[in-house]
């Protein structure tokens, strides 16, 4: 079997006395669409920021294509095909969709060969196919302000594959969206290329079922199972972890005959 694409071991990160993220140990393939989830406070964003290389481990590894990236700074991490959406807007709200995605598109374009026109003129090509992409096109020469919050998401995924990443890092995109814009982005996320591996980090756990391929759940900063959906779903562990933050209906409901007893 060829290496995963992401690659967790002993991943640790603590705050003072505090250990936010606790020995993580995970291999997420290439192509998956991996899906991290679990109460606040689980250590989720820690995770994610310990992926990106925005915070450094206490202890463990990080590999990208077996490659150790552990020791790479953010941008390092960035140019080896790691891509990110936070979870607070990074667009330019006065400047129009299509000038928040082109300058994704230039700087991708930039890092490898001079802003030759060919090259500039690629940028706008290589926008107006992500904007279509995201469902965008025609809202291409409006300013990013005058966007609704979903549409506005839905950009930042654009500027995210603008990097040509190998590796898309979610972080709550379906926050503060209505359920029509959530369906939307899950439609969006399901017609990626099988060539970018997603992880998602989202409280909307009809979008995580909905999406994802396989799921781990965190829990006081230790993962408390990685499986697939239905696994996660038939939970008792995972039921345990969920018990008085409100979400715990989405685990009782049964998902169907191929439920199995775990954890
Ligand atoms: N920079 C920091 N300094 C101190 N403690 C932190 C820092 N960042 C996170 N923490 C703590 O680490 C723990 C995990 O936080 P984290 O934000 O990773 O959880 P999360 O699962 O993403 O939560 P949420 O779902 O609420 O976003 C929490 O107790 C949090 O208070």
């Amino acid at each position: 079997m060829s290496a995963p694409l992401l690659s967790l071991s002993g991943v640790t990160r603590s705050f003072g006395a505090l250990t936010a993220v606790d020995d993580v140990t995970l291999d997420v393939p290439a192509g998956a669409r991996h899906a991290l989830i679990g109460p606040n406070g689980a250590g989720k964003s820690t995770l994610f920021k310990l992926v990106t290389g925005a915070l450094r481990v206490s202890a463990g590894t990080v590999a990208l294509a077996g490659d150790d990236v552990t020791r790479l700074s953010e941008p390092q991490r960035a140019r080896r095909g790691i891509s990110q959406t936070l979870q607070h807007s990074s667009l330019f709200l006065s400047q129009t969709v299509e000038q928040n995605v082109l300058l994704a598109a230039q700087r991708q374009h930039r890092s490898r060969h001079s802003l030759v026109p060919r090259r500039q003129a690629a940028a706008r090509e290589r926008t107006r196919e992500l904007l279509a992409d995201v469902g965008l096109a025609e809202r291409a020469g409006t300013p990013v302000a005058a966007l609704s919050h979903g549409e506005r998401r839905q950009v930042e995924v654009a500027v995210a594959l603008a990097c040509e990443p190998t590796l898309l890092l979610l972080d709550e995109p379906a926050a503060g969206m209505s359920p029509a814009e959530s369906a939307r982005l899950v439609g969006l996320l399901q017609t990626l290329p099988g060539s970018v591996t997603v992880v998602i980090v989202e409280h909307d756990l009809d979008v995580v079922f909905a999406l994802a391929t396989s799921v781990t759940v965190l829990h006081l900063g230790r993962v408390l199972l990685t499986g697939d959906p239905d696994e996660v779903r038939a939970s008792t562990a995972v039921q345990q972890a969920y018990l008085g933050t409100g979400r715990e209906a989405l685990f009782l409901d049964d998902p169907g005959p191929s439920r199995t007893e775990v954890g």
